[in-house]
C-alpha cells in the first residue's frame, strides 16, 4: 500500500514536524476549529510543543479519539495526559475541552453520551461527507497495529452507524475503552498518524505491505499523512 509518508530523524524531529502540520491545518479554518487528539505516549512531545504556541485557543475545540475507562485524574487517562502537558497551559475555555466521560455507569453509557455530544457539536445526526466533523485528527498506532481503541479482530472495526462505541482492550493497558469508530475518525479535513520507535517497525512494515490492520483501514475523507521516525521506519 502506498502511504503518504514523511520520515523524521527522531521523536523530537517528529514532534516538530507534527507541530508545523498542526499549525498549517489550523490555519485552513478561520472559524471554529474541531481537533481530535489521540492518546498513548507518542503525541506527548507534540502536545508539549503546542503548549507554547500562541494559537487562537478560544476558537479551538478539542475532542479525543479514544479513552481508557478510568477516572479523569488516573495516569492512564488519555485526556488526563493532554490536560497535564497541553490543555492546562493554554487559554482555552473549559467548555472547549470535550473529554470522553468516564465517571459513568459503564463504557457503553460513556459512548452514548459522547456520541450525543459530538452530534450536538456537529449539528446533525448523520455525517455529511461534504462537511467534515473534524478539521484535524491525530492518530496513533499501537505496536499491534490498533488505532484509537480499534483493535484487530473486534467487531468495532466494522461499525458503520455509531460514531462512538465501547471496546474491550486489545493490548496493555488492559482496561475497558471507549473509542470513536472509523466513520467518525474519517470525517475530517486533515489527518495524521504519528508513529515513533523501533517497537512499531515490524507492524508499520505490515501496514505498508497492505496487510489488513486497523491502522491500515483508516481512510479519512481529507488528506492523510504518516509522520514516522527513522526507528519506526527501519527497525
Ligand atoms: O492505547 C492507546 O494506544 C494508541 C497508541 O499509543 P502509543 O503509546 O503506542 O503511541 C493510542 O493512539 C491510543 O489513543 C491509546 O488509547
Amino acid at each position: 500500500m502506498t502511504l503518504n509518508v514523511e520520515i523524521l530523524q527522531d521523536p523530537d524531529d517528529l514532534a516538530e514536524r507534527a507541530r508545523q502540520w498542526f499549525l498549517s491545518a489550523i490555519d485552513h479554518n478561520p472559524g471554529r476549529v474541531a481537533v481530535c487528539l489521540t492518546g498513548g505516549s507518542t503525541p506527548e512531545r507534540l502536545y508539549r510543543l503546542l503548549a507554547g504556541e500562541n494559537l487562537p485557543w478560544e476558537r479551538i475545540h478539542v475532542f479525543f479519539s479514544d479513552e481508557r475507562f478510568v477516572p479523569p485524574g488516573d495516569e492512564l487517562s488519555n485526556a488526563g495526559m493532554a490536560r497535564r502537558v497541553l490543555l492546562d497551559h493554554v487559554p482555552m475555555p473549559a467548555e472547549n475541552v470535550h473529554a470522553i466521560p468516564t465517571e459513568t455507569a459503564s463504557p457503553e453509557e460513556s459512548a452514548r453520551l459522547y456520541e450525543a455530544e459530538l452530534k450536538a457539536f456537529y449539528g446533525a445526526d448523520k455525517l455529511d461527507a461534504s462537511r467534515p466533523l473534524f478539521d484535524l485528527v491525530l492518530n496513533g498506532m499501537g505496536d499491534d497495529g490498533h488505532t484509537a481503541s480499534l483493535f484487530a479482530g473486534m467487531s468495532t472495526l466494522n461499525e458503520s452507524e455509531k460514531w462512538v462505541v465501547a471496546s474491550e482492550p486489545g493490548m496493555k493497558p488492559f482496561v475497558p475503552r471507549v473509542t470513536l469508530t472509523f466513520p467518525a475518525l474519517e470525517s475530517c479535513r486533515f489527518s495524521a498518524f504519528l508513529v515513533a520507535g523501533a517497537t512499531k517497525a515490524a507492524t508499520l512494515a505490515r501496514v505498508r505491505a497492505g496487510e489488513d490492520l486497523p491502522s491500515a483501514r483508516l481512510k479519512p475523507h481529507g488528506d492523510l499523512v504518516w509522520l514516522i521516525d527513522r526507528a519506526a521506519s527501519t527497525g
